[in-house]
């Protein structure tokens, strides 16, 4: 493990940190998302496990999508903005050697940290009834293979637990406690139901903790302020604006079909010259026209 690489994503996830209290943390489901995020001012993004499945395959949440497929979606996020990216990395994605590729091939493809969880490989929405855990052992095997696996030290390393709905906060700290000993740098606690659940929890685990404001959850809608002062780090919206951008999406499709027009939904729309925009379009057409400019002079004199 070195610490070379000063200016390595997990580097500026962790510097991040220190900047903003608690750091906001916003899904970005595509390249075109995070470009838009970053544009909004956010320092750190997030590619979700839920987004990765749901948008990139209209799979459900459920387990189904692979190391592979989650690393090809973070390769282009990661290519299209500055900002370091927290990825959901589920259960780790196999046993302790697909663990630890895990952590090097997210690392190459320019992560700045993952997730991973306690539930079993047959995992579930956080927010869904059933979930089941696997033991705090084997949990904690887990994050040493993945800690073991760290290139750069600066990699962040989150123990996301599931286990307040089974066993309770006692059960919660007491599996975060033995996550943080094996390795975690910090840790994801989901679904809590209460202020109190973090203010609990954080006065116990002093790793700095993240909070998934997640909507239509288990979790209430607690503000930044409200988090801020029950000592969370880090909130998280993972699928915000995607879930925007579907009901969005589904509008204009509806009214397609309906209205043979799209004249009623354009104010919804973003328009070409934003959209350019955020691309920086102009930029490369200016650079097309000055290359075509350049190319046609030696013609001339020919
Ligand atoms: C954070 C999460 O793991 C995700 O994949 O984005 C999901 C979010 C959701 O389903 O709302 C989770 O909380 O399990
Ligand atoms: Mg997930």
């Amino acid at each position: 493990m070195t610490n070379m690489n000063r200016s390595s994503p997990g580097h500026r996830f962790r510097e991040a940190l220190q900047q903003e209290k608690p750091l906001q943390i916003a899904g970005a489901i595509n390249a075109y998302s995070a470009i838009l995020a970053q544009s909004a001012g956010f320092r750190a993004l997030y590619v979700s496990g839920a987004g990765v499945a749901n948008a990139s395959f209209g799979l459900p949440d459920l387990g189904i999508t692979t190391q592979g497929d989650v690393l090809e979606d973070v390769r282009r996020i990661s290519s299209a903005t500055e900002l370091p990216l927290l990825v959901d990395a589920d259960t780790g994605f196999g046993s302790a050697f697909n663990i630890a590729r895990t952590v090097r091939e997210m690392i190459r493809a320019g992560a700045a940290g993952i997730h991973i969880e306690d539930q079993v490989a047959a995992k579930r929405c956080g927010h869904r009834p059933n979930k089941a855990i696997v033991s705090t052992a084997e949990m904690a095997d887990r994050i040493k293979a993945a800690a073991d696996a760290k290139s750069d030290a600066d990699f962040v390393l989150m123990a996301r637990t599931d286990a307040l709905a089974s066993e309770g906060m006692e059960g919660a700290v007491a599996r975060s406690l033995v996550y943080v000993e094996a390795g975690a740098d910090m840790i994801f606690l989901e679904a809590a139901v209460s202020l109190n659940d973090y203010a609990d929890f954080t006065s116990q685990v002093s790793v700095p903790v993240l909070a998934n404001i997640t909507e239509f959850g288990r979790t209430p809608l607690f503000t930044l302020e409200e988090l801020a002062g029950v000592g969370v780090s880090m909130v998280l919206y993972p699928l915000s604006a995607f879930r925007a951008m579907n009901a969005a999406a589904l509008k204009v499709y509806t009214t397609l079909r309906s209205q043979g027009t799209q004249a009623s939904v354009l104010s919804d729309m973003q328009t070409r010259e934003e959209l350019y925009r955020y691309l920086g379009y102009y930029e490369y057409e200016r650079k097309l026209d000055a290359l075509f400019a350049q190319v046609d002079e030696p013609d001339e004199g020919e």
